[in-house]
């Protein structure tokens, strides 16, 4: 297969719709040179994660990373014949040179949720996993983006500003939590309801990853769709519950994996090109904010060279929608804070 059909696969943009290619700002062959690591490598989500940036020409070198199981996932993904160059690391000693000259660091490792638990039943194992690599981030790369998507993601974003901040290196210009896949999931439900063009579907997901905190503005969706009141509130409910239906379906055996890899390659992609200075580069994310009263939140943000180059407002609200952020705020604010109290205290 030809890598430009290979890469078909996550070259468009979910704000803009548009190719690598077309919005760049460079011809192909000329990008500059982009390390990515991926810690958490050899996990249900890194695997394929790792294949997708593999197959993103912004990427120069691919650095995957995991406590076991690295070199054989960085063998078999560096036999493709894309840009990077790919280097497999295992167990903590390696996890510095996994990490040196990183511009983006990608953050799918810990444990997934089982039927019946919620994302902050994770936060005992994931919270002292996350602090372990964030201090590490501190130490080697202290100039990478961050994309932060091990759960639960309201949780540890806070966790790993304090840890940035405890060691000097904290901008938070530079720290996101993965939000996409909500994104994604609100659109392909909103097209499928509204029987549009999937591709050209459009809206912004704000609040948290969790839940109720997950709040779709279905009010501000392109293209627009007559639906029901009752019909904005099925889809409202299916894209809070997303996670869970994935989790109950896959009966034991972890969360999303494949649509999270794919939400996490188009995020990492849309920081990519930010830092390659292509304008307006648009995606939602869990970043610090004054959009609210919250400290961290989610909304449409716009990327740069130096990451969050300006985090947007929400537009307006519907009723619906104002009762929804009011409703979310309390069990949001109290992730955050969580989050913030381990690191002080570990
Ligand atoms: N943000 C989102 O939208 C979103 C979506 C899906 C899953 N998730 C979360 O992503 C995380 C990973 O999910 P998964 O399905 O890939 O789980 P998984 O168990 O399949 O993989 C996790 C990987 O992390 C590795 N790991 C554990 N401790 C590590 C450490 N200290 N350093 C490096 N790697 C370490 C494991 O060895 C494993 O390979 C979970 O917390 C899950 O809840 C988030
Ligand atoms: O639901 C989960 O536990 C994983 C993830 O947060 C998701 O939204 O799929």
């Amino acid at each position: 297969m030809r890598t430009s059909m290979l890469t078909s696969i996550v070259r468009r943009s979910s704000t803009t719709g548009a190719s690598y290619v077309s919005r760049r700002g460079f011809a192909s062959g000329s990008a500059p040179e982009r390390k990515v690591a991926v810690l958490g490598a050899a996990g249900g989500i890194g695997q394929p994660l790792s294949l997708l940036m593999k197959l993103n020409p912004l990427v120069s070198s691919l650095s995957l990373y995991d406590i076991a199981g690295t070199p054989g996932v960085a063998a078999d993904v560096s036999h493709i014949n894309t840009r990077s160059e790919v280097v497999g690391f295992a167990g903590e000693e390696q996890l510095g040179k996994a990490l040196e000259g990183a511009d983006v660091v990608i953050i799918p490792a810990g444990v997934p949720r089982k039927p019946g638990m919620t994302r902050d039943d994770l936060f005992n194992i994931n919270a002292g996993i996350v602090k372990s690599l964030c201090t590490a981030i501190a130490k080697y790369c202290p100039n990478a983006l961050v994309n932060m998507i091990s759960n639960p993601v309201n949780s540890t974003v806070p966790i790993a500003a304090e840890v940035f901040k405890k060691a000097g290196t904290y901008d938070e210009k530079k720290l996101f939590g993965v939000t996409m896949l909500d994104v994604v999931r609100a659109k392909t439900f909103y097209a499928g309801k509204a029987k549009v063009n999937v591709a050209e579907v459009n809206l912004p997901v704000v609040g948290g990853h969790a839940g109720i905190t997950i709040l779709p503005l279905f009010s501000q969706a392109t293209p627009k769709a007559n639906l029901s009141n009752e019909e904005i509130v099925a889809l409202t409910k299916r894209t809070q519950d997303g996670g869970t239906e994935v989790v109950e379906a896959k009966a034991g055996k972890g969360s999303a994996t494949l649509s999270m890899a794919y939400a996490g390659a188009i995020f990492a992609d849309a920081c990519l090109k930010g830092l390659n200075g292509v304008p307006d580069v648009v995606e939602c994310a869990f970043v610090q904010s004054n959009v609210t009263e919250l400290p961290f939140f989610a909304s449409k943000v716009r990327l740069g060279k130096n990451g969050v180059e300006e985090v947007l407002g929400l537009g307006p609200l519907n009723d619906y929608e104002k009762q929804g952020l009011e409703a979310l705020k309390p069990e949001l604010l109290s992730s955050i804070e969580k989050g913030i109290k381990f690191a002080k205290e570990n």
